[in-house]
């Protein structure tokens, strides 16, 4: 049996976008994964966080308005030379198989390594992107959106180009550690001679169940991070995230644009600084992400109210102001970051940070111009430091018979 899990309840779990989609059940597309009855444990059915599955078919690729998940795996490859257009239709073909297995529990094919034997699906998604460079290697410049131009030059950036773009772009996420590490390496295994590795980054959140009740996701900062996110029931959601049909590029309908930035955060010195002044970097509390002209989570903040001092309650430089749509012409993005940490410096800093990754319709209607306003200064700027930067259109999801990208390479 299947359940679908009502949206509210996971959009308070993830504080992401909508869970669309995802589906929990006892059985759930765990086939080829322990049943119950022949573990040790003797008829331990999946929980719910094991056999919850998201679809690999249909508009859009899953990845982008399911939950966050507990694991995270980005990885870019570049095409070898020698490889075209041909090899690169091979590739995502091999490529959709072994993600859609996966993504319904099933093992990965006769070279399966067995790490995720005993797990089911985990809501595991994997998500294909293509990057300007793909274009010119496989000739196929014409099919180039306009929405692939290079991102500006900001000032803060500090990008490390060996850790940045790439011809191809792969999102695993998983809630489990081992699901999520299988699919990447079933991913790498099948990319054969025709791709190689750029470059690639591990993150994480808050595991299902984590919490006693639902709750947006916190960073590594301590805050409550996607609290204006645009919700799936919204009416404008669609438009906003997701390509459009009409378009220049027909191919791209029902896909999005991902922005994906490294930033790292100045964890020493953001840990400095007394609470208020944390809260007054963002406009909203720590503890419940409320703005600071109060109110609960959700509540809008009333940007124009006044303390007693006759200052501004959301300071002029608040993260959350200039972030907002309101502020910016109505620029909206959807936020589906992982934290990451990969171990601490010489002299003890420690590497960790976000893994931004920002889906829009269109990234000079989202990102660009948040990212923009932000460079001229905001107050959470100080604490962050830009190290890899990507830019990738993401199709939409394939249909029957389809492998994720067929409208592009073989239209
Ligand atoms: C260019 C876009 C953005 C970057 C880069 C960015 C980095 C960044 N943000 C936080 C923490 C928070 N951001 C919050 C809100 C928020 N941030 C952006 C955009 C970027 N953030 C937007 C569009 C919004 C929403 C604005 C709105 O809808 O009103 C918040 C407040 C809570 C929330 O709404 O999510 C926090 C906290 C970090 C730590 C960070 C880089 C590491
Ligand atoms: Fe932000």
């Amino acid at each position: 049996m299947t359940v679908e899990v009502s949206r509210r309840r996971l959009l308070g779990a993830v504080g992401a976008a909508g869970a669309t989609g995802v589906v929990l059940g006892a059985a759930g597309g765990a086939a080829g994964y322990a049943a119950a009855g022949d573990g040790p444990a003797g008829g331990t059915a999946l929980s719910a966080v094991g056999s919850a599955s998201a679809p690999f078919r249909g508009a859009h690729q899953a990845g982008i308005v399911q939950p966050l998940q507990a694991r995270g795996h980005l990885i870019a490859f570049d095409l070898t030379p020698g490889t075209g257009r041909k090899e690169a239709i091979a590739l995502l073909r091999r490529w959709s198989a072994v993600a859609e297995a996966l993504m319904a529990g099933k093992p990965a094919g006769d070279g399966d390594t067995g790490v995720a034997l005993d797990a089911g699906p985990c809501a595991l998604t994997v998500t294909f992107g293509f990057g300007a460079s793909f274009f010119d290697r496989t000739g196929l410049v014409d099919r180039r959106p306009v929405q692939l131009e290079p991102l500006p030059a900001f000032s803060a950036d500090r990008l490390d180009p060996r850790r940045s773009h790439g011809d191809l772009w792969v999102q695993i996420g998983a809630d489990d550690a081992l699901v999520a590490f299988h699919a990447l390496r079933a991913i790498q295994r099948e990319a054969g001679a025709g791709a190689r590795p750029r470059w690639q980054m591990n993150g994480f959140n808050r595991s299902p169940g984590a919490t006693a009740h639902p709750m947006t996701a916190r960073n590594l900062m301590g805050q409550i991070d996607g609290t204006g996110n645009p919700k799936p029931a919204e009416p404008d959601f669609d438009r906003r995230i997701f390509v459009a049909p009409g378009g220049a590029q027909p191919w791209m309908t029902g896909g999005s644009y991902a922005v994906v930035r490294r930033i790292r955060m100045l964890l020493d010195d953001w840990e400095k600084l007394p609470l208020a002044k944390q809260e007054q970097v963002i406009g909203r509390r720590k503890s419940d992400g409320a703005p600071l002209t109060g109110g609960g989570e959700t509540t809008e903040l009333d940007l124009d109210r006044t303390g007693p001092d006759g200052r501004l309650v959301v300071p002029g430089n608040a993260h959350a102001r200039i972030t907002a749509p309101e502020q910016n012409g109505g620029a909206a993005m959807l936020r589906r970051p992982f934290s990451y940490h990969d171990g601490i410096d010489p002299d003890g800093t420690p590497d960790a940070g976000l893994l931004f990754i920002a889906w829009q319709a269109d990234p000079l209607k989202g990102f660009v111009p948040v990212q923009r306003k932000l460079d001229r200064g905001d107050a959470l700027s100080p604490f962050l430091r830009h190290e890899a930067s990507g830019l990738f259109a993401v199709p939409g999801g394939p249909g029957d018979g389809e492998y994720v990208g067929q409208r592009l390479l073989e239209a």
